[in-house]
C-alpha cells in the first residue's frame, strides 16, 4: 500500500500541494480527480521522486518509500518523453534493460503487451511516424514495464480511441486483480465513476474528498423526485426539507441526512394521490461539481 501523509510542495509562494493525504491500496484502482492546477502531478512527481517534497512524507508497505521500491513503480509521467526517433519495440526493450530486465524476456513482454494494445503492426515503426493515440499507447506499454509492484499513472486515457480507452481499462483492472495499487489521474469523470474502487478529489492542493464512490455519494444530502401531479412547493415547509425544487408535477427535495423519506411520502399521501417517490442518486460528476465548487 501507497500512504501519502500530510505532503506539502511550494514553488516559491505558490502551495502547489497543501498537506495532502490518501492511501492507494494493493487490488484497487484509485482514480484521482482535480482540476487543471490542482495538484495532481506535482503529488503524482512527489510519490514518484522526481520531484522533492516541501514536507510530509510518503510510505510504502508502511516504512518511508526508498529509491530501490520506486526502481519497482510503473509511471506514465505528464511530460510522456519517449524517444521520437528510436522504433516502439527497440525502446522499450532498452527501457526494460535499464530497469534490470534480461532482452529476451524484456521483448517477448512488450510484443505481447503490443499485440494487446494493438500495436503489434508498429512495433517498428519510429515514434514519430505513430498518431498521438498510438504514441500514448507506447507510453502505457512503457509504464507496464516488468511487474511494476505500483502504477502512477498521469492522464493514461487522455487522446485514446473508446477501444483503446476499454483495453486500457481492461490492463488496469488485471494489475489491480493482481494485487498492484494502482493510482491514475483522470478529467473524465464518467470513465473514473465506471472504473474506479476508490477516488481522490483534490481542488488547489488540498484533498476534499476520498472514498469509495458509494461513500462519497452517501455523504451528500439524500436528494428525492416526488411525483403528486401538481407543484409541491408545500414540502418545503417540513421541518428535515434543507433544499426543494418545485416542479410541475412535484418537486425535487433535498433531506436532512438520516431523515426518513417515509415521513415525506405520510405528508405527501395526506395531502392527495403520490405516484412517486425516487431517489435521486447523484454521479461522481455532481459529487466533483459540489466539492470543487469556489
Ligand atoms: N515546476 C513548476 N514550477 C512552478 N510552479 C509549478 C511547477 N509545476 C507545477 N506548478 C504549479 O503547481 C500547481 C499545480 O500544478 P499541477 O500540474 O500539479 O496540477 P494538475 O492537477 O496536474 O493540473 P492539470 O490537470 O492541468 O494537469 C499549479 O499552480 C502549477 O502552476
Amino acid at each position: 500500500m501507497l500512504e501519502l501523509k500530510e505532503l506539502v510542495r511550494d514553488f516559491d509562494s505558490n502551495r502547489a500541494v497543501d498537506h495532502v493525504s490518501f492511501r492507494v491500496r494493493g487490488g484497487r484502482l484509485t482514480g484521482f480527480v482535480g482540476g487543471n492546477g490542482a495538484g495532481k502531478t506535482t503529488t503524482m512527481r512527489m510519490i514518484m521522486g522526481v520531484l522533492a517534497r516541501t514536507d510530509g512524507e510518503i510510505h510504502w508497505d508502511a516504512r518511508p518509500v526508498t529509491a530501490a521500491d520506486r526502481r519497482d513503480f510503473g509511471y506514465m509521467p505528464e511530460e510522456r518523453g519517449l524517444y521520437p526517433k528510436q522504433s516502439v519495440l527497440s525502446q522499450l526493450v532498452y527501457l526494460a534493460r535499464l530497469r534490470g530486465q534480461d532482452a529476451a524476456p524484456a521483448r517477448a513482454q512488450m510484443l505481447e503487451l503490443l499485440e494487446r494494445l494493438g500495436l503489434a503492426e508498429k512495433s517498428q515503426a519510429k515514434l514519430e511516424s505513430l498518431s498521438l493515440g498510438n504514441q500514448q499507447r507506447v507510453q502505457i506499454a512503457a509504464a507496464l514495464l516488468g511487474s511494476p509492484k505500483l502504477l502512477v499513472l498521469d492522464e493514461p486515457f487522455s487522446g485514446l480511441d473508446p477501444h483503446a480507452v476499454d483495453t486500457m481499462a481492461e490492463l488496469l483492472r488485471e494489475y489491480a486483480d493482481a494485487g498492484v495499487p494502482v493510482l491514475f489521474s483522470s478529467h473524465q469523470l464518467d470513465l473514473v465513476e465506471r472504473l474506479c474502487d476508490d477516488l481522490v478529489i483534490m481542488t488547489r492542493g488540498r484533498v476534499v474528498g476520498q472514498g469509495t464512490a458509494d461513500e462519497l455519494r452517501h455523504r451528500e444530502r439524500p436528494r428525492f423526485h416526488l411525483v403528486t401531479g401538481s407543484p409541491a412547493g408545500w414540502a418545503r415547509a417540513l421541518p428535515d426539507v434543507t433544499d426543494l425544487e418545485e416542479l410541475p408535477d412535484g418537486a425535487r427535495v433535498e433531506l436532512r441526512p438520516d431523515t426518513d423519506p417515509g415521513l415525506l411520502l405520510a405528508e405527501a399521501l395526506r395531502r392527495g394521490p403520490v405516484h412517486a417517490l425516487t431517489p435521486l442518486v447523484p454521479s461522481i460528476a455532481d459529487i466533483y461539481r459540489e466539492m470543487t465548487a469556489a
